[in-house]
């Protein structure tokens, strides 16, 4: 159950004290998650959000010639991204929103990963002028947000009392998981008559549960971010500079049979340009993420039935499309 007492406000996990106070911090993160299903992590070592921000605003800025050298094929059939690179705004949709998402490319010689390509798609770049290494910071900004992701997986674990590294092999080698930056720009004038209009509030990312196994969120000093709260009103997300926002997916909530709360959120339009950048942490194709996690970490409770993530997922996505 949500505490109502905390509605925008979350426990507080500063990183800089996971291995001085680490028994503490473990047991404070579980709560959290058990609770909230979402935590504020603090004091993130070598996590820039001033560049990061620049990062998108350099990007984003960008004429739309620009940003077609890295579409979808969706939008621009002479590239072959599918999944990986820039969704631009559509107009008779009623989110605002556009973004670059990739992920950590796999060698190209690797034979496993051909069946899976879906998966391990190569991500586009942009061509780069100088004035900012667009790549080189978003790849090193990926793998600090992996290894953030995989410090606070052993914190979990710990406040569990299961083994600390137990997590780490799902997100080993080849991990699904994409940053992607985030760019919602203001109407010009009145919102559409389409937009999505909610008690109120104009709607930019609808109610949604993030299906991947957590999320990393920056937010920077931008409001907007809404989660539900347990009687089925909406509370804004206190503003937090200098920190992200971590929540629970579907995957994680679902291996732990709900023990851990994915919890339901928004983003409402805040009438200016907002910039997030969410990291989606997902485990590799072949990882097991089936149900009843706890058998498998403590020997006792329900059957544990290994699921892969790839094939899950594929058919989840195949009963949504039906
Ligand atoms: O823009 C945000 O602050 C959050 C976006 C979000 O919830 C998501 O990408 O899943
Ligand atoms: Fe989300």
């Amino acid at each position: 159950m949500y505490d109502t007492k905390m509605t925008t406000s979350f426990p507080i996990i500063d990183m800089s004290k996971a291995y001085t106070e680490r028994k503490r911090l473990a047991k404070k993160v579980v709560h959290g998650l058990e609770n909230e299903g979402f935590l504020f992590i603090d004091n993130v070592a070598n996590l820039d959000y001033d560049k990061l921000l620049s990062a998108c605003k350099w990007f984003f800025d960008k004429p739309i010639e620009f940003k077609r050298t890295v579409m979808r094929k969706f939008w621009n059939p002479e590239n072959s991204n599918i999944y990986r690179g820039y969704f631009p705004v559509t107009e008779e949709e009623p989110c605002r929103k556009e973004g670059f998402k990739f992920a950590r490319d796999v060698i190209d010689d690797d034979v496993t990963v051909a069946e899976y390509n879906r998966f391990y798609e190569k991500s586009p770049w942009p061509k780069e002028d100088g004035e900012f290494p667009f790549k080189e910071f978003l790849q090193e900004t990926y793998e600090i947000l992996h290894n953030t992701a995989l410090e606070i997986l052993k914190l979990v674990a710990i406040g569990l009392d299961i083994e600390e590294n137990i997590f780490e092999d799902m997100f080993s080698d080849k991990p699904c998981s994409t940053l992607r930056i985030m760019h919602y720009p203001p109407w010009e004038g009145k919102p559409p008559k389409n937009a999505i209009v909610e008690d109120g509030k104009v709607v930019v990312f609808s109610e949604h549960i993030d299906k991947n196994f957590m999320t990393l969120l920056t937010r920077f000093d931008y409001g907007g971010l809404e989660v539900k709260t347990i009687d089925g009103s909406w509370a804004e997300v206190d503003p937090r500079p200098g920190s992200l926002v971590m929540n629970i997916g579907d995957i994680f909530s679902r291996m732990m049979d709900g023990r851990l709360k994915a919890r339901i959120h928004r983003v409402i339009d805040i009438g200016t340009d907002r910039y997030a950048v969410p990291f989606f942490f997902t485990p590799r194709y072949d990882a097991d993420i089936g149900v009843h996690f706890m058998s498998k970490a403590t020997g006792k409770g329900p059957e544990h039935r290994v699921e892969q993530y790839g094939p899950w997922v594929l058919d989840v996505i195949k009963n949504r499309e039906k």
